[in-house]
């Protein structure tokens, strides 16, 4: 039976009440992102009718963000768009693009920060049949926890030559001794005990709920004593005060048991970030959930997402205490917008992540199995085309009614 659209709902203990049609906003994005989520709706509805039949089914509600916000309204983040999630609690988005060296800070970073979603949650796993440079790509099983509100993303920056960068250098060299060039930028890098310790949370919870082995800490801590240096030190200070059951030090696994976790506890590790890099290329099955901090987490998900397969592949979430916004890891790819041309399997799998968050794992399964389905007929978008011996490069749309056939 069709049943009447509600809203999603956080109980007082932190969990979703999801209604048999939620109401979910969707941002199209810039650049490539009509295509995408043309194709990922499609998909996203097929597989829920195809899950559950008329039980369940979503009703989408657009809401307005960068290009397509700034012609209809002269704004390009409407306080309507922030307040709709904060209503509806669950969305998903295409990419928005953000300009380089000058011009509107980003609207990504920006909704992220306005509406808490403190985690960036991206997933990193291979698809059989999708073509990777490294040898071994179904070694790759982590996720990403990155900090998603402060780092350098902060915005807290000042232009060479400004009176405002001209005091801070001021006051630096002053002050404090910084001996600075005149002719500097200036950022500001903030990463507080807070931002950590929730991240970090979240991280761990993650990995007891889901049976994942370790929590690696990545940070650039020798160089950067009191901001990476600091978010290793409350990573593992969080681990002590909330996790102590629960988690051991690489120290104490070798030490007491012989370097094998005893069942259901999760080792916190970590490793500075240069050397980690090059870790999850050679062993990547040493590494399970990572916790990062805003940058090294956005430099990550994309070195990771290569070794399964590409941009096109790699999902993600915006996750706040309760409320989440889904998105792909990659942008909006200006040179093939409006083409049907790009993957819309990063979009897709994000949509398979919110299902997931929603409760509708039977839905989620479908997507994987359908995606999986369509890339073993060979009949792929350009990025698997291009390296997949034998394949027909197809649209974006297509690819996407590949997966339907097949979920
Ligand atoms: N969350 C968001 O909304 C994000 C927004 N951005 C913004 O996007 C804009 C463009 O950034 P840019 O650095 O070019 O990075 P993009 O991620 O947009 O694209 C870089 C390259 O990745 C490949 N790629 C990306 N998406 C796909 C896909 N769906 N299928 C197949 N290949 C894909 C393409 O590679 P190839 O050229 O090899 O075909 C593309 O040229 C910037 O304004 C940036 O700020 C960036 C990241 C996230
Ligand atoms: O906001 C942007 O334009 C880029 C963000 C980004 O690269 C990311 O979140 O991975
Ligand atoms: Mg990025």
């Amino acid at each position: 039976m069709a049943q009447t659209p509600g809203k999603i709902t956080i109980q007082a203990d932190g969990t979703l009440s999801v209604p048999d049609c939620p109401v979910i906003p969707f941002i199209e994005g810039d650049g490539i992102g009509p295509d995408i989520w043309r194709a990922t709706r499609k998909v996203l509805d097929a597989a829920v009718a195809a899950a559950y039949g008329d039980r369940r089914r979503i009703e989408w509600k657009e809401i307005l963000a960068g290009e397509k916000a700034a012609a209809a309204t002269g704004q390009w983040l409407p306080p309507e768009t922030l307040e709709a999630v904060r209503e509806y609690v669950v969305a998903i988005k295409g990419p928005l693009t953000t300009p380089v060296g000058g011009g509107i800070r980003s609207l990504n970073v920006t909704l992220r920060q306005e509406l808490d979603l403190y985690a960036c949650v991206r997933p990193v796993r291979y698809f059989n049949g999708v073509p990777s440079p490294v040898k071994h790509p179904e070694r790759v099983d982590m996720v990403i926890f990155r900090e998603n509100t402060e780092d350098v993303y902060a915005g807290i920056e000042w232009e060479e030559g400004t009176p405002e960068a001209r005091k801070v250098i001021d006051f630096l060299s002053r002050e404090m001794g910084a001996g600075l060039r005149p002719d500097s930028g200036i950022g500001i890098k903030p990463i507080s005990r807070t931002g950590t310790r929730r991240l970090v949370r979240k991280a761990i919870r993650y990995a007891l709920d889901n049976g994942r082995r370790s929590v690696t800490l990545v940070h650039k801590g020798n160089i950067m004593k009191y901001t990476e240096g600091a978010f290793r030190t409350w990573g593992y200070e969080l681990a002590r005060d909330e996790f102590p059951d629960e988690t051991l030090t690489e120290t104490e696994l070798w030490d007491a048991h012989g370097g094998r976790a005893p069942a259901g506890k999760v080792v916190v590790k970590d490793r500075i970030a240069d050397a980690m890099f090059q870790q999850v290329l050679l062993r990547p099955d040493e590494y399970d959930v990572l916790a990062l901090p805003n940058l090294n987490g956005d430099y990550m998900s994309d070195a990771l997402a290569a070794q399964v397969g590409g941009l096109g592949m790699a999902p993600g979430a915006n996750i706040g205490d309760g409320f989440a916004v889904f998105e792909a890891t990659h942008g909006t790819a200006p040179k093939y917008a409006g083409q049907d041309k790009v993957n819309p399997g990063s979009l897709i799998l994000s949509g398979a992540l919110m299902l997931e968050y929603l409760g509708w794992t039977e839905a989620r399964d479908r997507i994987h199995a359908g995606l999986e389905r369509a890339i073993a007929g060979k009949r792929v978008t350009y990025d698997l085309a291009r390296q997949i011996e034998g394949a027909v490069e197809v649209r974006c749309s297509e690819f996407a009614d590949a997966i339907v056939a097949a979920l």
